[in-house]
């Protein structure tokens, strides 16, 4: 299932995120504020709690999120650029970070860090990557998710390509996709098109 959030808003961040003229500093600070807007529809359904807060008026029973049931992933590096966005949405979400890097030669994952918080079968786990590309770094995470228990998972990116999203669904089509834009193709090098480059590179300035 692949939901594209295409609110004017969105589109306006994303078209200036891809212009190649765009600093290191304005980069991050778009990513930050996409994902705050991609956060917000990813969420709808986020489950509330009942908690009793005294208004200056009186008591009340009002609702509040329940920020430990929701774990982000964030896939390194390029997710961290995500992540930043979601937290400011949910502050007391849990976080888990998978380090995973695209072998320049057969464009497979390799994975270099796994940590994430314990009991992750009761958290709805948000897992965070700016590039769906071959969708082979995305479906590696979430494996590696399941098979440390989580069973409920959402999958957001700024950019999918069709064949990314194609591998994705086929691993596992109980995980939906949220993306800011379904782009046209990958290159010979399984690169976006026209896509925004190297995400982790324009994040961190290490080109
Ligand atoms: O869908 P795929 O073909 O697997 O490609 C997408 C992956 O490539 C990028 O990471 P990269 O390997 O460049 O690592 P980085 O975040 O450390 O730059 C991106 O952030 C994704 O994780
Ligand atoms: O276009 C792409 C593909 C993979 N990773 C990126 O950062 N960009
Ligand atoms: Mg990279």
């Amino acid at each position: 299932m692949l939901t594209v959030i295409d609110h004017p808003l969105v589109q306006h961040k994303l078209t200036m995120l891809r212009m190649k003229e765009t600093t290191t500093g304005g980069f991050r600070r778009l990513a930050r504020e996409i994902s705050l807007l991609l956060g917000y529809e990813v969420l709808r359904d986020l489950p509330l709690e009942p908690v009793t807060i005294e208004t200056p008026m009186e008591e009340m029973q009002a609702m509040q999120v329940q920020g430990k049931k929701l774990c982000f992933v964030s896939i390194l590096r390029a997710g961290a650029g995500i992540l930043e966005g979601m937290l400011d949405l949910v502050p007391a979400a849990r976080v888990a970070h998978v380090g995973m890097y695209r072998d320049h030669e057969t464009h497979e994952p390799v994975e270099y860090y796994f940590k994430a918080p314990e009991a992750l079968e009761e958290r709805l786990c948000v897992v965070v990557d700016p590039m769906l590309a071959t969708g082979h770094s995305a479906a590696a995470a979430v494996t590696r998710l399941k098979q440390a228990g989580a069973q409920q998972l959402k999958f957001v990116c700024l950019l999918a390509a069709p064949e990314g999203v194609k591998a994705f669904e086929a691993a596992h089509p109980d995980v939906p996709i949220y993306t800011a834009s379904l782009d046209r193709q990958l290159d010979e090098n399984a690169y976006i098109l026209p896509g925004l480059g190297d995400a982790g590179d324009r994040l961190f300035g290490t080109k």
